[in-house]
């Protein structure tokens, strides 16, 4: 039978702990290499910061909106203030999740998202999956769990320990909901759209994953992704990032800039369903994370997508004769497969759905 062990890496945690350089198969080709494609340092150009509290009220939520579009347009993210989540939740998700990724490795597999050991799913703690054998691999572990539809959530890859994990996850999730259906709500208002009209698009089957992604010191930050260069699929992402360690980056116009840290504040990014919808006017960003050699660094992504039977296309009020559409019509669970595979490749499925 043929050797299929390069599929099942070892936990990156584990390798940090062993190794004093990373091996071949984490090390970017040359020209990819992090240090390489130059963040403009020297001259950082501020992540646009909206207030969410100003965006939904009566007065100043044109303002807002229109900071917001400008924002989707340009950057395909922003940071937002005043969100109403408690600090003390969002700080005690991340030492939870923290105390999860440094128990045993024993512990930690009873989570695993291996079946037997051997073949690879979505959900639960381990690696990214592993398409083919040259893959370039990425200098993180993750914990994946689908956190909606609430009766859809698997609880044996929901880590038991520390014991106060699943109900923080819980009052997270529900707090990130009723953010998202507000930034949904200014979106569509930003476009032109029926207030309604992105809200619409989610059934009560629509999926949200709940990511905590884990990145131990890197011996050699220049040569290795946290996250290779990619964008997200769905609709919207709320990120919550380390308070301390930084390493998030985004192409904008051909450049790379750094997110600096930005406690307690969240950063919010469209993803590629979004930009479909939009035809095109809002972008999903491309972005990246890069290691740090002294310190680890964890971050939660909260994705938002659509039913796998949805079709996702550009809204018709959009487009007219001088405006055609951008973006062919697709299925959200098609347009799932072709990302994923697009994804261990590095590149992006969005770019063969343009018309
Ligand atoms: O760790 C980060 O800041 C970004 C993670 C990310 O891009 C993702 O999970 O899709
Ligand atoms: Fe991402």
């Amino acid at each position: 039978m043929a050797d299929e062990s390069w599929r099942i890496p070892m936990l990156v945690q584990e390798l940090a702990a062993k190794v004093q350089q990373p091996p071949s198969r984490y090390v970017q080709p040359e020209q990819y290499h992090p240090v390489s494609l130059v963040v403009d340092a020297e001259k950082p150009e501020p992540i646009p910061v909206i207030d969410l509290s100003r965006l939904v009220a009566a007065d100043g939520a044109d303002h807002e909106g229109s900071k917001l579009r400008l924002a989707l347009q340009s950057w395909g993210l922003f940071l937002v203030d005043n969100h109403e989540i408690e600090t003390s939740l969002m700080d005690d998700l991340i030492s939870a999740s923290r105390e999860f990724f440094h128990l045993p490795l024993e512990e930690k597999q009873r989570c695993s998202n291996l079946i037997d050991g051997k073949h690879f799913q979505v959900e639960g703690y381990g690696n990214d999956p592993v398409a083919s054998k040259d893959q370039t691999l990425d200098w993180l572990d993750r914990l994946h769990l689908r956190v909606e539809p609430e009766d859809e959530r698997n609880l044996v890859h929901w880590p038991e320990h520390p014991n106060s994990f699943r109900a923080l996850l819980h009052e997270y999730t529900l707090n990130c909901k009723r953010i998202k259906d507000r930034i949904l709500r200014a979106m569509a208002k930003a476009l032109g759209l029926n207030e309604d009209y992105i809200v619409s698009q989610f059934s009560n089957k629509a999926p949200s994953f709940a990511r905590f992604n884990y990145y131990p010191p890197c011996p050699r930050p220049d040569l290795v992704f946290g996250v290779k260069p990619h964008s997200d699929s769905g609709v919207l992402t709320i990120l919550l990032m380390d308070k301390d360690v930084g390493g998030l980056q985004v192409l904008r116009n051909g450049i790379w800039h750094n997110v600096p840290t930005s406690p307690h504040r969240l950063l919010i990014n469209v993803g590629d369903f979004a930009e479909i919808m939009s035809n095109g006017i809002f972008k999903s960003p491309v972005h990246r994370a890069v290691t740090n050699a002294g310190k680890e660094r964890v971050s939660l992504a909260m994705f938002h997508g659509l039913d796998p039977e949805k079709e996702i296309e550009p809204a018709t009020a959009l487009l007219h004769e001088k405006q055609p559409a951008r973006y062919r019509k697709i299925k959200a669970k098609e347009y799932l497969a072709g990302f994923y595979e697009h994804f261990c490749r590095g590149t992006r499925f969005i770019d063969s759905v343009k018309i």
